[in-house]
C-alpha cells in the first residue's frame, strides 16, 4: 500500500526515556511533528495516537505487552504502521516486542528499528546507522524516509525476525563481554568471546526465524561491535560490575535504567532449553546472573569445553 510523502508527517513516540527522546529528536530534526507519550508525561494514549501517520513503540520491554493491549482497546487509525525499536523478549510468553505487536494489530504493518544506535552518541548528533526491517517493504520505506538525515542513516531490510534478534541477543553477549573487560582478559579472549558468539546468536536467531546474512549486518555484528566495547551500553555496564564484584542489585541500582539484557538471558535460557538450542556463552551468563556461578568460574566453563571443529552443527 501506499504511505503518505508528507513533508511533515506526524509521529506517535511510545516512550519518554533514552531512546523514545533520541528517535523523537532524530524525526523532529527532518521537520515531522511528534506526540511523545509516556507515562510520566501526563498525556493520555488517545490523545497521543490521534492523527498519527506512524506509531514509533520504544518502551521498556516490560510495558511493551500492556501498552500494546491498552492501544488495542482504543484502536488506532487504519493502516498506520507500528515501528517498535525495543530490544527484548517477554517474560512471561517468550514473544518478540514486534510479535506481541503482530497478534495485536495483525491489520497493521509492524516494522522493526534496530542498529548500533547507542543514544548518548545520538543525542550529541554523532553519525549513526541502523535498519527498518518489515514484510511490508513500502512501510519500512515510509519508516526510512521519515528517520534519515545526515545525522543517521537508515537501511531497510525484509527480514524483521532477524532484525530484531539481533538487537536483543547482543544485549547478552555485552554482558559477557563487560565481564571480558572487567577482569581485564585481553583483546585475544575479547575476540574469541565475540566471534563465538555471534555464531551462537546466529544459531538462535536462525531456529527462530530470522535469515543468516541479516545477523552479519548493522542490527547483527554491527550493534554487537558497538554495545560490546562501550561503557554507554548498561548490558555492559552490568557484565563489567559484575566483574569488579558487585552485585546485581547494586549494579541496576546504579545505573538507574534499562539493561534488557538480564531479562532476556533468563527467557532466552527458557527456549533454548524448550527448543534444545546450545547456547553456552548465554548459558554462563545466566548462571552468573542467578548467582550460580561467579566471573573466574563461568571463564572456566567456557575453555573447558569438549574440544570440536570450529564450524560444528551443533556448537
Ligand atoms: N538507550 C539506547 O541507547 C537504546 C535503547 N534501545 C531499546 O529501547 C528500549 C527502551 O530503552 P531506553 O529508552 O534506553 O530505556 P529507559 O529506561 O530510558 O526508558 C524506558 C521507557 O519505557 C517506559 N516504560 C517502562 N515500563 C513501562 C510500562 N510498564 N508501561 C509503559 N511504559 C513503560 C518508561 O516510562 C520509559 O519511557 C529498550 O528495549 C532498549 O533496549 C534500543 C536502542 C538504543
Ligand atoms: O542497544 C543499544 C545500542 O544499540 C543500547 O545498549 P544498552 O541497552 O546496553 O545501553
Amino acid at each position: 500500500m501506499e504511505f503518505p510523502d508528507k513533508e511533515q508527517a506526524t509521529l506517535t513516540v511510545l516512550g519518554a526515556g533514552a531512546w523514545g527522546s533520541a528517535l523523537a529528536e532524530l524525526a523532529g530534526h527532518n521537520g515531522h511533528k511528534i506526540n511523545l507519550w509516556s507515562r510520566r508525561l501526563g498525556n493520555t494514549l488517545e490523545e497521543a495516537v490521534e492523527g498519527a501517520d506512524l506509531i514509533v513503540s520504544a518502551i521498556s520491554m516490560k510495558g511493551v505487552a500492556a501498552t500494546a493491549g491498552k492501544l488495542q482497546e482504543i484502536g488506532i487509525p487504519d493502516h498506520v504502521p507500528i515501528v517498535t525499536a525495543t530490544k527484548g523478549l517477554d517474560a512471561e510468553s517468550t514473544r518478540t516486542p514486534s510479535q506481541i505487536w503482530e497478534q495485536d494489530f495483525p491489520d497493521h504493518p509492524i516494522v522493526v528499528l534496530s542498529g548500533p544506535n547507542l543514544s548518548a552518541e545520538i543525542e550529541r548528533h554523532l553519525p549513526a546507522a541502523t535498519v527498518v526491517a518489515s514484510s511490508d517493504l513500502g512501510a519500512a520505506e515510509f519508516a526510512q524516509r521519515l528517520f534519515a538525515s545526515s545525522l543517521l542513516r537508515v537501511y531497510t531490510s525484509n527480514d524483521p525476525m532477524g532484525t530484531e534478534l539481533g538487537g536483543t541477543l547482543k544485549n547478552v553477549i555485552a554482558i559477557a563481554s563487560g565481564v571480558c573487560d572487567g577482569l581485564q582478559l585481553g583483546i585475544n579472549a575479547k575476540s574469541a568471546l565475540l566471534t563465538r558468539a555471534l555464531t551462537e546468536m546466529i544459531r538462535i536467531g536462525t531456529h527462530l526465524g530470522g535469515q543468516t546474512e541479516t545477523f552479519f549486518g548493522l542490527s547483527g555484528l554491527g550493534d554487537m561491535l558497538a554495545t560490546c566495547n562501550s561503557a554507554l551500553s548498561r548490558n555492559y555496564r552490568v557484565g563489567y560490575g559484575l566483574a569488579e564484584g558487585k552485585t546485581l542489585e547494586v549494579i541496576l541500582q546504579e545505573l538507574g535504567s534499562t539493561a534488557e539484557g538480564v531479562n532476556t538471558t533468563n527467557v532466552l535460557i527458557a527456549i533454548a532449553d524448550r527448543e534444545k538450542i546450545p547456547v553456552p556463552i548465554s548459558r554462563q551468563v545466566y548462571r552468573l546472573l542467578n548467582n550460580e556461578i561467579n566471573p573466574e568460574e563461568a571463564v572456566e566453563a567456557l575453555m573447558e569445553r569438549d574440544l570440536k571443529p570450529e564450524f560444528h552443527e551443533e556448537s
